[in-house]
């Protein structure tokens, strides 16, 4: 039997927030530091396992490396060490053996790189024998994964001819290319990024003191659960204006489903002040990780919803429309996937479990979203509740701060 926790709401939600720092921003920061060779300790940096596997592999002093379940560490470090001398072995998760990564290491093989499949061909685990590259010009699909883009992008000044990529197909999560953008720019290094081409010359990487941000994708869990409590106040501190998260949009979004955000200095103010929308549409290309938090947020709150550009749910930590559908059917609600890359609600229940016990697929996401369901069914049981220190370790802390019973069975 795996560890459950039964979660109760609390009547009311007056609460203040520390969140945990961006894994993005984090993981980030540490490829960008050491390609810099910064002596500068990066600033709020995540305490979160994505974060650790990486932290873990720099201080290693094997050559070889398990990254778990993080895909951000699986393909910037696969791109790292592809331009690092010497001979690597990176594995990962049993699930991170299903999620592709071919389309990253046939670019760097065409941008001299030598990488061998260990087992199955397209996936990790990877054997790089690392070696500065050449560079070039190279042709890379978008529309897998924006993580092989930003991967290429950081290691690109390095390379002895820079850098040209020419973007193929619809490019999904394009913020995350944009926040790797900017925080190169931080180290003075430029790129030029014209329609679908990006281009990088050779450059070399300043130092400088990385500080990272909360991160606004584990704000959406707060933002979930004040929309479903009348008159919830939520401080959630040091997030700011102007992030450079893409999520930082989840102040947008929620304010269809009835939450405000007020910006005062001391982070944000979140509010349940009115109803929401009727019917809530969105097109999650740009927002993958918010895909959940917003499917369960609907059916908790009663409002039908259809989504657009969730494609790439389908290779994240799980298949996260199935693992949708699947579980929200449990407390009654009857999703539908009428095409790939949709999600549709229509309204339609069906007689919910007696008492649910929601399944999560070692995907922290799933955990998050889906318990704040507790607020309207009264409790609600969620099996192998650990998996949220993917992203953010003192979830269920903070939810007992802010007035949550959990039973540990
Ligand atoms: O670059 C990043 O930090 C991330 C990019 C996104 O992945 P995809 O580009 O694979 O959609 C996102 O889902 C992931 O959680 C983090
Ligand atoms: C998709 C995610 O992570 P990754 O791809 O980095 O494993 C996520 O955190 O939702």
């Amino acid at each position: 039997m795996p560890l459950q926790y039964k979660i109760y709401p609390p009547d009311a939600l007056r609460t203040t927030v520390q969140l945990p720092a961006s894994k993005s921003m984090s993981n980030r920061a540490l490829i960008l530091n050491a390609l810099s060779l910064s002596p500068y300790p990066i600033r709020n940096l995540s305490d979160c396992e994505d974060t650790q596997v990486l932290i873990d592999a720099f201080n290693s002093k094997s050559n070889q490396f398990d990254i778990k379940a993080a895909g951000t560490a699986m393909r910037f470090l696969t791109a790292f060490l592809a331009g690092m001398e010497g001979e690597w072995i990176i594995k990962g998760s049993k699930r991170m053996h299903e999620r592709p990564i071919y389309p990253l290491v046939e670019t760097l093989i065409a941008l001299g790189a030598e990488i061998d499949y260990l087992e199955k061909e397209g996936y990790p685990p990877l054997k790089i024998k690392g070696k500065r590259l050449k560079g070039g010009e190279v042709y890379l699909s978008g529309n897998i994964s924006s993580q092989f883009i930003s991967a290429l992008l950081m290691i690109a000044p390095g390379m002895e001819n820079g850098l040209v990529m020419h973007i193929e197909n619809e490019i999904v999560s394009k913020p995350y290319i944009h926040l790797t953008i900017s925080m190169m720019e931080k180290c003075g290094v430029q790129t030029k990024w014209d329609g679908n081409d990006i281009v990088v010359k050779p450059q070399v990487y300043n130092p400088v003191e990385f500080v990272v941000e909360p991160d606004w994708t584990a704000a959406s869990y707060w933002y979930e659960m004040a929309s479903l409590i009348p008159g919830a106040e939520v401080t959630l501190k040091g997030l700011g204006r102007n992030s450079l998260q893409g999520d930082s949009n989840v102040t947008n979004l929620f304010s269809d489903l009835g939450v405000t955000t007020e910006f005062v200095p001391e982070g944000i103010i979140i509010r349940n002040t009115k109803k929401g929308t009727k019917k809530f549409f969105h097109d999650f290309v740009n927002e993958p990780d918010l895909a959940q938090t917003f499917a369960a947020t609907c059916c908790f709150k009663g409002i039908p919803f259809l989504f657009s550009g969730i494609q790439s749910l389908k290779i994240k930590e799980t298949d996260r429309v199935a693992a949708l559908i699947n579980e929200l059917k449990k407390s009654g609600y009857l999703l539908k996937e009428n095409e790939i890359g949709m999600l549709e609600w229509d309204g339609e229940r069906c007689l919910p479990e007696k008492e649910p016990a929601i399944d999560t697929y070692d995907d922290h996401r799933m955990a998050m979203s889906l318990a704040p369901g507790a607020i309207v069914s009264g409790s609600l049981i969620i099996n192998d509740p650990k998996v949220v220190s993917k992203s953010y370790p003192d979830f269920w802390n903070d939810l007992k701060q802010a007035g949550f019973t959990i039973e540990e069975r």
